[in-house]
């Protein structure tokens, strides 16, 4: 019975995630605004179900928020978030998953790290909750550091830079130093330059194309493409831009992108396209 296949499952662990290849992290996101796929798994009978066809198409991690990022989101009560996602996060483990939970709210992440998620991911840049170097410190989990500037309300306000590559990293470096001075490990640390969160086309293009600077801060790097308006723009027809599903095509080519650039792991709705994707660079790369 599918209840016995499940109970044979070992559950995963950080370290058993393959360090030979870029990995592919699946969003599940259990809203009801997030751009792309708002409300579709708002149930967590249906979270649950869309996580196993994430884990079955080839998701090395799969990251769950219970609260929409986009622009303008407005701030959810963390009860109602873990409400979401706690049941959700413990099925997917049950069956063998690696789970990152994308939060701002250092409750979630504790409650979520207790019902056996292995990464937080939390694209506030601290500008959140200051409580979060503490319990990543404690808890000694893995712990995705995103660059942002400002809130969801205001950050559309501040893509204004000279040079954004050398002002992300800046900033960023800064974010870490906090981190390690709160007594998290540096190697619990993953950098991510927070595409569209506070930057425009022009800035996420410049981005994706130096992520070696990232990577020379010390930290395995994760980067988030996946439907994105500026991929929605570069494909736009009569100045209409793509439609966020049609973007998985150009999300899947920019996963070529990052693994040239030895990306820890990429972040995408397509897990399909970007495991297929990154076996055509295995293929390449071995010729
Ligand atoms: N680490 C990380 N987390 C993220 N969470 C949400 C979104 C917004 O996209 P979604 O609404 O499709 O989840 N983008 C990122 C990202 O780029 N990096």
């Amino acid at each position: 019975s599918p209840l016995s296949v499940i109970r044979k499952i070992k559950p995963k662990t950080f370290a058993d995630l393959p360090d030979d290849r870029t990995l592919v992290m699946g969003i599940l996101n259990v809203t009801e605004d997030s751009f792309s796929d708002g409300g579709k798994f708002l149930d967590s009978g249906a979270a649950i179900e869309q996580g196993l066809k994430l884990l079955y198409a080839g998701a090395d991690i799969i990251d769950v928020g219970g609260e929409s990022t986009r622009p303008g989101a407005e701030d959810i009560d963390p009860e109602v978030e873990q409400a979401r996602i706690i049941p959700v996060i413990e099925s997917l483990v049950k069956a063998g998953a690696v789970i990152s939970v994308d939060t701002m709210h250092v409750d979630t992440a504790r409650a979520a790290i207790a019902a056996g998620a292995h990464i937080i991911n939390d694209v506030s840049g601290l500008t959140h909750e200051p409580g979060m170097p503490q319990l990543i410190a404690e808890t000694g989990v893995p712990y995705v550091l995103m660059h942002r500037r400002g809130t969801a309300a205001t950050m559309v306000t501040e893509a204004n830079y000279q040079d954004v590559v050398a002002e992300v990293v800046a900033e960023l470096r800064e974010l870490r130093d906090k981190f390690v001075a709160a007594g998290v490990a540096p190697e619990q640390i993953i950098l991510d330059p927070g595409l569209g969160f506070a930057k425009d086309a022009e800035h996420n293009w410049a981005l994706l194309a130096h992520l070696e600077k990232f990577e020379a801060l010390g930290h395995k790097v994760l980067v988030g493409t996946s439907r994105k308006r500026f991929l929605g723009e570069l494909l736009a027809e009569a100045g209409k831009p793509r439609e966020p599903l049609g973007r998985d095509a150009a999300t899947a080519a920019t996963t070529v992108l990052a693994a040239r650039e030895q990306a820890w792991a990429v972040r995408v709705h397509d897990v399909q396209g970007s495991r297929d994707a990154l076996e055509v660079v295995r293929a390449y790369g071995s010729h």
